[in-house]
């Protein structure tokens, strides 16, 4: 079953919005099933300027997408042009198969740019939200659950302003899904994090994933990247390319083999150097050693006196193929 809606409702949202086309909403959350599918979205701040071109974009409960693309690629513009929020030209259509829930209940967005009020504390701004997007009758029990789920607790009575940049971050993200949305998009939510912090919101992302929810993550580093996704879709030229699950792209990258040493010239200067094989199997590692010129290769190095100092071999990794399909 299938209503059709222009997207977003003007009533919810508080500022005037241009819709980027139409929006259909339909039944339907089950892992795998798309929740949002953008056809050919395109959009402009300013006339004959476009950020974003022709944009196909599907997000499926169960998977979270990670959005790569270059400083200015454009991300951002994507996941404002997805919610509704920019002010500019837009064009094409947006659907969300959501069960009927209206826009603003099955899209959660938790910005770059943190937005909470810095007088009130924790509590008080998870609580407004709530209050807004679900009610009175809803809103106590979604606190109570977020709080925990965010580990905000102890700082629950804490005027924002002063909390670190971190603690805000964490309490912008649990302030931004506070109403459970099916449908959750988040820009740079490591930002400012420290490790524990970083692993709680991964493990959040993970958790949500596993309860169908369908997310789009934009994060600046790859290793980021790597443990938010589970799919992947590179912006560039304004254009999504569809690059398929993490773990195809991943076993397509090679291994590193990196070998460190250093030959004594004149004791007791050393001449370091350093080796880094890419390769995909350790068979390929042992047949590209004999690539190696004959003075760092490892069974004369005894012989000529060089000391290794270290072998390291890295697993394939987002960051090489980050930087190719980013660059220019
Ligand atoms: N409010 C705005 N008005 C005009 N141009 C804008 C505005 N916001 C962004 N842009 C431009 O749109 C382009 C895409 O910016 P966007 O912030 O979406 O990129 P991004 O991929 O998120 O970058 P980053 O990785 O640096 O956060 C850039 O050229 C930027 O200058």
């Amino acid at each position: 079953m299938t209503d059709k809606n222009t997207f977003p409702e003007k009533a919810d949202f508080q500022d005037p919005i241009k819709t980027p086309g139409r929006l259909r909403q339909s039944m339907g959350t089950a892992h795998g099933t798309v929740l949002l599918s953008a056809e050919r979205l395109s959009f402009a701040f300013t006339p004959g300027t476009p950020v974003l071109r022709d944009v196909s974009l599907h997000l499926k409960g169960g998977t979270s997408v990670g959005l790569l693309g270059a400083n200015g690629a454009g991300k951002t513009t994507l996941l404002g042009a997805l919610t509704g929020t920019l002010r500019g030209t837009t064009g094409g259509s947006v659907r969300l198969d959501v069960g009927g829930l209206p826009a603003r209940r099955a899209i959660g967005f938790a910005t770059q740019a943190i937005a909470l009020y810095p007088v009130l504390t924790v509590e008080e701004n998870v609580g407004h939200l709530a209050r807004l997007l679900l009610g009175r009758g809803e809103a106590k029990a979604a606190i109570e659950r977020t709080l925990e789920e965010f580990a905000l607790g102890p700082i629950a009575r804490t005027r924002v302003h002063h909390l670190s940049g971190g603690q805000r971050r964490l309490v912008h993200l649990a302030a931004s899904f506070v109403h459970a949305p099916p449908i959750r998009l988040l820009d740079e939510p490591t930002v400012a994090l420290d490790f524990e912090a970083r692993q709680l919101v991964v493990r959040r992302v993970r958790a949500w994933r596993e309860e169908g929810a369908a997310v789009l993550v934009t994060a600046h580093y790859p290793e980021d990247i790597e443990e938010l996704s589970t799919e992947l879709v590179l912006l560039r030229d304004g254009k999504t390319r569809d690059l398929g699950a993490l773990g195809t792209v991943l076993s397509s990258q090679a291994r590193t083999l990196s070998l460190r040493g250093a030959r004594p010239v004149s004791p007791p200067a050393d001449a370091s150097w350093e080796l880094t094989l890419a390769t995909s199997s350790l068979e390929e590692v042992r047949s590209k050693l004999g690539e190696v010129p004959s003075d760092v290769h490892l069974s004369e190095l005894r012989l000529s006196g060089n000391r290794l100092r270290d072998i390291l071999l890295r697993d394939p990794s987002l960051s090489a193929f980050a930087r190719e399909s980013e660059g220019p």
